[in-house]
């Protein structure tokens, strides 16, 4: 959720506090740069009035009145003019364009920061092409701002400034006919941005949705081919492309208008100049040196402003990311960490779910009073039908989510008390969905466990029963594994993921459906090492299978969100109820207690 809209250039100067000093010093620069490279057409009018005017020139006035003397004055001027002229260029052009890579890299990690914190229901919400649209072209936009936009606009207002002064000194009147399309120039720029400011939103927002897009298709790209729907897909790019370049076509229509407009509305200065002043002159009330200062400070008016358009279209677009940038760094963070400090070590993690009732959205609970106690290093098996909440009240445990009724504890300690990094960092948790990163098989075992020597990597390895695989690999442990582990089979990826988990070493060990999507024999191969692992800590496990989950200390048979039976799997057949029942849909077999 954003803040309320304040202005994006005051919360893009609020951002950039710390580099004010240096952005202060390169806006000095370029203010400097421009007084110089505005100093040529009076160098023009001074030479202009040595060769007219001779020994009444204005140097004259000064005291050097030997004509030699002004020329090599003037001279002088000229190389001293045009070497600070390149000092200063040099200096806000180096200057800038470091602020805009320290600002650029600061936002971009500030924002990925910042995401890292943001609770996983932000990102069920969000789009992750919206975020990428966010860190790359968001950031690039104000990259480029920085780059020179900021400049461009110092250096317009300082144009305007100075040859506005320089008119007033020289003569009122021509000012007057100069500067007088002037505050038509800026009221148009004004307009010109207030109207391309909404085009441009829209022109982001095309942007995103078309990243958006493109991150879904391709991460679901094997679906897209076994659907055959590459058309489909082909299709709907295009739609979001046209969609993209509408968007655009509005933003370049009115910002091309710009250029032409402004440089006729110029034009009546530069003619009331031209005219008035050779008027002037010819009747002898200005100098032949000030006309031509004027003439040429008239031209180095006009380029800036016809280039106003572009920087204010520049400086919209930076606003426009700006905006983003900084709504994404001010997302409040909805999940917040305890403090109670929450060392668990393997043989603690007694787990209680007290009165637990929780709702994705509300109106719609999921849980609902969930009362159960797990001792520390047992291991629980959980069953139920599909959608009746095993993974959800996983999620809980993990403090995905907060719960909305009761309370959930590990050792005594609520979730919410607890050091979130401590509570994840006590919790292993081997899901069907195995994550692997584009990277190598030892970096995708170590994830998380950053400090663990190759040793003990290879020892998870080999308690995963994982090491034979990855020593047959071209590569062994240093296989790349590609984009989500596309080059390893689904066994070969879920062992890794077991690995990941023993190296982690956590109090409690979470098996979410960890062994249904591989053949028997992988499957036999998991449970051997899951159980050397078990034995030591406390465990959930989550099973359709109820066979995997029959040796559990207890069972916990939910039912639509609630707790419908919990015991051994003896006493459940005992029972015969929900998991009597499905316990003989799977297995065919009828048991002595079945009355039937
Ligand atoms: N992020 C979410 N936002 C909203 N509803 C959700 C979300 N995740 C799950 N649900 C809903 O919560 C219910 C329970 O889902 P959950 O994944 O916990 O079930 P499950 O028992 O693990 O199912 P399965 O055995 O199919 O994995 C389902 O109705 C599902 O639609």
């Amino acid at each position: 959720m954003s803040q309320p809209a304040t202005a994006p250039l005051r919360r893009l100067l609020r951002y950039t506090t710390p580099w004010r000093l240096r952005i202060q010093a390169a806006s000095l620069c370029s203010f400097l740069n421009k007084l110089f490279d505005l100093a040529p057409p009076l160098l023009i009018g001074a030479a202009v009035d040595i060769v007219v005017q001779r020994e009444n020139s204005w140097f004259a006035n000064w005291g050097v009145v030997a004509l030699e003397d002004q020329l090599a004055l003037l001279t002088f001027l000229t190389v001293l003019i045009w070497g600070l002229e390149s000092i200063f260029e040099y200096a806000f052009k180096v200057l800038w364009r470091n602020l805009s890579q320290d600002i650029q890299h600061a936002a971009r990690l500030d924002a990925w920061a910042h995401l890292q914190k943001l609770e996983l229901a932000y990102f069920e919400r969000t789009h992750s092409g919206r975020i990428m649209a966010v860190l790359n072209d968001d950031v690039n936009q104000l990259e480029r701002f920085l780059d020179g936009g900021a400049n461009e606009l110092i250096q317009v207002s300082t144009t305007v400034i100075i040859v506005g002064a320089i008119f007033v000194a020289a003569s009122p009147t021509i000012a007057l006919s100069a500067m007088l399309p002037m505050p038509l120039v800026i009221y148009g720029a004004f307009k010109f941005q207030s109207r391309l400011e909404p085009l441009y939103g829209e022109v982001r927002e095309r942007v995103s949705r078309l990243s958006s897009h493109l991150a879904n298709s391709l991460g679901g790209i094997a679906t897209v081919k076994s659907y055959v729907s590459e058309q489909y897909e082909i299709e709907q790019l295009d739609r979001e492309s046209q969609q993209y370049k509408i968007a655009n076509a509005a933003a370049i229509r009115t910002s091309s208008a710009f250029v032409p407009v402004i440089r006729m509305v110029i034009l009546v200065g530069f003619c009331g100049t031209l005219y008035l002043g050779g008027k002037m002159t010819l009747d002898g009330q200005l100098d032949v040196g000030i006309y031509s200062v004027l003439i040429f400070l008239t031209q180095r008016l006009l380029w800036p402003l016809t280039r106003l358009a572009e920087t204010v279209d520049q400086y919209q677009r930076a606003m426009a990311s700006t905006q983003r940038i900084m709504d994404l760094l001010d997302t409040p963070v909805g999940m917040v960490s305890g403090t109670t400090a929450l060392k668990l070590h393997p043989g603690d993690g007694a787990v209680r779910f007290k009165d637990v009732g929780f709702a994705y959205t509300e109106g719609h609970p999921i849980l609902r009073d969930l009362n159960f106690a797990i001792e520390a290093k047992q291991t629980v098996g959980v069953v139920g039908a599909t959608g009746s909440g095993k993974s959800t009240l996983v999620k809980l445990l993990l403090r995905f989510y907060d719960v909305t009724d009761g309370a959930i504890s590990v050792d005594g300690i609520d979730l919410r008390d607890a050091d979130l990094t401590d509570l994840r960092r006590s919790i292993g948790l081997v899901s069907q969905d195995v994550f692997l990163f584009d990277g190598t098989i030892r970096e995708n075992i170590a994830y998380g466990s950053f400090d663990k020597s190759d040793a003990e990597i290879e020892q998870a390895a080999r308690f995963a029963e994982a090491h034979e695989f990855i020593t047959r690999l071209p590569n062994g442990y240093d296989t790349r594994v590609g984009e989500r582990g596309q080059r390893l089979s689904g066994g070969q990826r879920q062992r890794l993921s077991i690995a990941r988990s023993i190296l982690k070493d956590p109090a409690v060990l979470i098996l979410d459906e960890a062994t249904s999507a591989v053949d028997n024999e992988t499957e036999a191969a998991i449970q051997r090492s899951l159980e050397r692992v078990a034995h030591q800590r406390t465990t959930v496990v989550i099973a359709h299978r109820l066979s995997t989950v029959r040796n559990a200390d207890q069972i916990l048979v939910l039912d639509q969100g609630r707790l419908a039976e919990q015991g051994t799997h003896e006493n459940l057949l005992a029972q015969n109820g929900v998991y009597a029942k499905l316990w003989h849909v799977q297995t065919g077999e009828q048991t002595t207690h079945d009355p039937s």
